[in-house]
């Protein structure tokens, strides 16, 4: 498993080995005793599946207040997404910047996002089936939205604003300076 660091301390970048053969490949998409041997002890409790038949649809910039609060564990079945997470904890030293990855089908790249950050992507092809396992259930009373085009957070999505397909929850999101954040980075 190649594990690479991004700019955002606790972001992970994963990519799994890949068995390749004539017929195709095969690969242990996600492994428990794998990700603890590496220092990555999380238990997941929920897989998630979304499907945006459209490039350009973007998801995010969501996030699940506590006690419901959630790490992810997110990688992209078939298409392509630019995958971004957000330092939302207070007193972080990089409360409020981002990072984004390319994850696909074809790289198998998987982006591992602790608790306290805000998640979304935009799809760069139609038809793409992202999964992600999440470490709490659903909680829809704790779960909360930031608007994608943030200008404090300033992410490049690769896209022109006006261009996304967004959800009406999405469209009408607050900023992250108007909805504040409940966590605080402990240290
Ligand atoms: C997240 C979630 C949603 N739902 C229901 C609620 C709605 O009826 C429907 C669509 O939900 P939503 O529009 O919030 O889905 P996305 O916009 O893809 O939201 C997700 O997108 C970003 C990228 C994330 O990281 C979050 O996991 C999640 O917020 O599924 C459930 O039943 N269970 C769930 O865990």
């Amino acid at each position: 498993m190649k594990i690479e660091e991004t700019a955002l301390a606790g972001v992970l970048l994963l990519t799994m080995p890949r068995h390749v053969d004539p017929r195709g490949h095969f690969s242990e998409s996600w492994s428990q005793p794998r990700l603890a041997a590496a220092g990555i002890d999380i238990a997941f409790v929920q897989d998630n599946e979304s499907l945006s038949r459209r490039a350009g649809t973007v998801r995010g910039l969501h996030y699940q207040a506590p006690p419901a609060a959630q790490a992810k564990l997110v990688r992209v079945a078939a298409g392509v997404i630019w995958d971004v997470a957000v330092d939302i904890r207070r007193g972080s030293p990089s409360f409020g910047r981002w990072v984004g990855a390319e994850l696909s089908a074809e790289n198998g790249r998987q982006m591992l996002i602790p608790e306290g950050f805000l998640h979304g992507f935009v799809t760069r092809a139609p038809d793409t089936l992202v999964l992600y396992k999440c470490s709490r259930p659903y909680a829809p009373e704790c779960d909360r939205a930031v608007r994608f085009d943030d200008p404090d957070l300033g992410i490049d999505w690769g896209i022109a604003p006006g261009r996304a397909i967004l959800s009406d929850k999405d469209a009408a999101a607050p900023t992250l300076r108007d909805a504040g954040t409940p966590f605080d980075w402990a240290g």
